[in-house]
C-alpha cells in the first residue's frame, strides 16, 4: 500500500524528527536521494554524469536548499551546474555556498532570456517551491519553466512540481511539468491526484526516516496487488451460488438496452454466485447472457439478493425509472447507485437507509449532485468526493482520470485507484464497473473495499486488454478474469 499525508502532518513529523537529529541531516538525506536519481537520469541520457549540464531553478525556501545541495553533489561529480535564483536575496545560503564550493556557478535570469538560461541543459532541477508553495507559479518563474520544458532537458521536480497544491492535487495557474518527481519522506496527496499528478511524471520516494513519525492513518491510500488480492472473495468448498452472493442489477431501458447487458457483463465477473436482472432490458440480457436470472416484477419481489446495482442506462421515463430506483433504495441490503439512478437521488433517502450505499458518479454527475460546474469537480476531485460522501452519508467512488473513493467518515483515508488508463474513457465502461462493484458488494465485501477492488480490477482489465490500443466496454469485461488472476499472482 502506498500512502500520502498532507502538509501539516508532514511538517509535524519533520519537526519531531529534526529535533532528534543534528541540524541539516534531513536536507542532506533528501539531497543525496535527489542527486542519486539525477545521476541515474544523466547516465541514461549521456552515459555519464561528468560534463553533464545541469540547471537549478531555485526559489526562496528549503525546496531550493534541497536543489542546491543536490547540485553540489552533482558538481562534485564534475557535472557543470548553474543556478538560477528566483529570489536572490532569500536563497538558501548554506546550500548556495555548498554549490559554489563544489564548482557550481550563478546564472540568474535577470539579464538573460529564459531560453538562453536553460539552453543546452541535460537536466533542469525544479527547486522553486515544495510543500511551502501556494497559488501557482509566480510570473517571473513562468518563462523559465516553459523554456525548460521546451528545451528537451529532463525536468526533475524536487518534492513536488512547483505550482501544484500539495494537499489537494489542484493546480491554480501555471505549474511545472516534470518528467520525474523525487519526493521526500512520504507521498503528498497532490502527487497522486489529477490534475497535479499529470505534472509530476514518474514518482520516486526518498526515505528520510520520517515513516515512524507519521500517524498510522494516512490521508490517502493507494492499494496495490497484494492489498487487492487479500480482498478478493474465493468460494469455499461448501459454497453454493446463494452463499457466494446474489447481485441484483436494475439497469437499461427501451432506449438503452445495452447498458443492462454491460452491467450484467461486469456483474458476472465480480465473484457473486448469481446475477439477477430486473428492468426493461431482459430480452437483450438473456440473448447475450443466458445464465442471468431475469425477473419481470419490481425488485423487491425478485427473490434473494445480497446487493443491488441500480442506474446504468435506466433513462428518465416517468413511471419506469423512478419506481425501480425507489424500490431498490428501500431494501435493507447494500445498494450501488450509478448514472441515471444518481439523478433520482435525494440525500435524505440515502442517509435514512439501513444498509450501506455506494454512489459511483463521473465528474459530470458529481457536479450535478453538488450543484457546481463540472470543471470545479475536475479541478478539485478530493474536495468533491469528500463533500459528496459527507452530504449523502454514503461511500462515493468518483470516476475519471483519477478515480477516488471516500467514505462518510471524514477521518478515514480516501483511496486512489492506481490502475486506470485513459483507454477506459469509452462508452459503457462505467456500466461494467457498476456491475462489477455491485457483484463484489454482494459477496459481502465492505462498501469501500468493494469499490476499491472493482476500480482496481476494472483499470487492470482495460490495461491488459488494451496494450496500447482502443478497448470496448465488453473487452474490459472480458479482461476481468485475467485481471483477477494477475492480482492473485496467477499466470
Ligand atoms: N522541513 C524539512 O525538514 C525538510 C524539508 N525539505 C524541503 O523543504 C521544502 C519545504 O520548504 P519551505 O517550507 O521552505 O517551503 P518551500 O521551499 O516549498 O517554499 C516556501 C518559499 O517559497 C515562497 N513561495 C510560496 N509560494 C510561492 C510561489 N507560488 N512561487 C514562488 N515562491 C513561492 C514562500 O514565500 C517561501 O519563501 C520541502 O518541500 C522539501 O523540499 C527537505 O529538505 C526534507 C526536510
Ligand atoms: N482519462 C481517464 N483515465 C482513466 N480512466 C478514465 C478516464 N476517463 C474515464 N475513465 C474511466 O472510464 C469509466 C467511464 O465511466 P462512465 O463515465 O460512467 O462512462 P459510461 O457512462 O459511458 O459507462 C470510469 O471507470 C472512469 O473512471
Ligand atoms: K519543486
Amino acid at each position: 500500500m502506498r500512502t500520502a499525508y498532507r502538509v501539516e502532518t508532514v511538517r509535524n513529523a519533520e519537526r519531531e524528527l529534526m529535533a532528534r537529529l543534528p541540524e541539516g541531516t534531513l536536507m542532506r538525506r533528501a539531497a543525496a536521494g535527489l542527486a542519486a536519481t539525477c545521476a541515474g537520469l544523466l547516465r541514461d541520457r549521456r552515459g555519464r554524469v561528468s560534463g553533464a549540464r545541469v540547471v537549478l531553478l531555485v526559489g526562496s525556501g528549503d525546496n531550493g536548499g534541497d536543489a542546491l545541495y543536490a547540485g553540489a553533489l552533482l558538481a562534485g561529480r564534475s557535472a557543470r551546474v548553474s543556478v538560477v535564483r528566483l529570489a536572490p536575496a532569500r536563497t538558501h545560503a548554506a546550500g548556495l555556498a555548498a554549490l559554489l564550493d563544489a564548482g557550481g556557478r550563478i546564472a540568474d535570469a535577470t539579464d538573460t532570456p529564459a531560453d538562453a538560461v536553460v539552453a543546452g541543459a541535460d537536466l533542469v532541477l525544479d527547486g522553486i517551491t515544495g510543500i511551502g508553495g501556494h497559488g501557482g507559479l509566480r510570473p517571473e518563474a513562468v518563462p523559465l519553466v516553459r523554456a525548460a520544458r521546451a528545451s528537451g532537458a529532463v525536468v526533475v521536480a524536487v518534492d513536488l512540481p512547483s505550482g501544484v497544491t500539495a494537499d489537494s492535487g489542484e493546480v491554480a495557474g501555471e505549474a511545472v511539468r516534470a518528467d520525474v518527481t523525487v519526493t521526500f519522506g512520504t507521498y503528498k496527496p497532490g502527487l497522486l491526484i489529477d490534475p497535479a499528478r499529470e505534472h509530476a511524471g514518474v514518482l520516486r520516494l526518498v526515505d528520510i526516516g520520517l515513516g515512524p513519525l507519521l500517524p498510522p492513518v494516512p490521508d490517502l491510500e493507494v492499494l496495490q496487488h497484494a492489498d487487492v488480492a487479500r480482498l478478493l472473495p474465493e468460494p469455499a468448498g461448501e459454497s453454493d451460488k446463494y452463499r457466494r452472493g446474489v447481485i441484483g442489477i436494475v439497469a437499461g431501458s427501451a432506449r438503452y438496452p445495452g447498458a443492462a447487458v454491460l452491467a450484467v457483463a461486469g456483474a458476472l465477473r465480480g465473484g457473486a454466485g448469481a446475477v439477477r436482472y430486473v428492468g426493461p432490458g431482459g430480452d437483450a440480457v438473456i440473448a447475450r447472457f443466458p445464465e442471468t436470472l431475469v425477473h419481470e416484477g419490481p425488485p423487491s419481489k425478485a427473490g434473494r439478493v445480497q446487493a443491488w446495482a441500480v442506474g446504468p442506462g435506466l433513462g428518465d421515463e416517468p413511471g419506469t425509472a423512478e419506481p425501480l430506483a425507489s424500490d431498490v433504495l428501500a431494501s435493507d441490503v447494500p445498494v450501488l447507485v450509478d448514472a441515471d439512478g444518481l439523478r433520482l437521488l435525494d440525500a435524505a433517502t440515502v442517509r435514512a437507509r439501513s444498509a450501506p450505499t455506494l454512489l459511483t458518479p463521473h465528474a459530470g454527475e458529481a457536479a450535478a449532485l453538488l450543484g457546481v460546474p463540472r470543471e470545479e469537480v475536475e479541478a478539485g476531485r478530493l474536495a468533491a468526493v469528500r463533500e459528496l460522501a459527507s452530504r449523502y452519508g454514503a461511500t462515493v467512488l468518483l470516476k475519471g482520470s483519477t478515480t477516488l473513493i471516500a467514505t462518510p467518515d471524514p477521518t478515514a483515508p480516501v483511496r486512489v485507484n492506481p490502475t486506470g488508463t485513459p483507454w477506459l474513457a469509452t462508452a459503457g465502461s462505467g456500466d461494467i464497473l457498476s456491475g462489477l462493484a455491485g457483484s463484489l458488494l454482494a459477496t459481502g465485501l465492505p462498501t469501500h473495499d468493494a469499490a476499491a477492488a472493482a476500480a482496481y480490477l476494472h483499470g487492470l482489465a482495460a490495461r491488459l486488454k488494451s496494450r496500447g490500443a482502443p478497448v470496448s466496454a465488453l473487452d474490459v469485461a472480458d479482461g476481468l478474469p485475467a485481471a483477477w488472476r494477475n492480482v492473485r499472482g496467477e499466470a
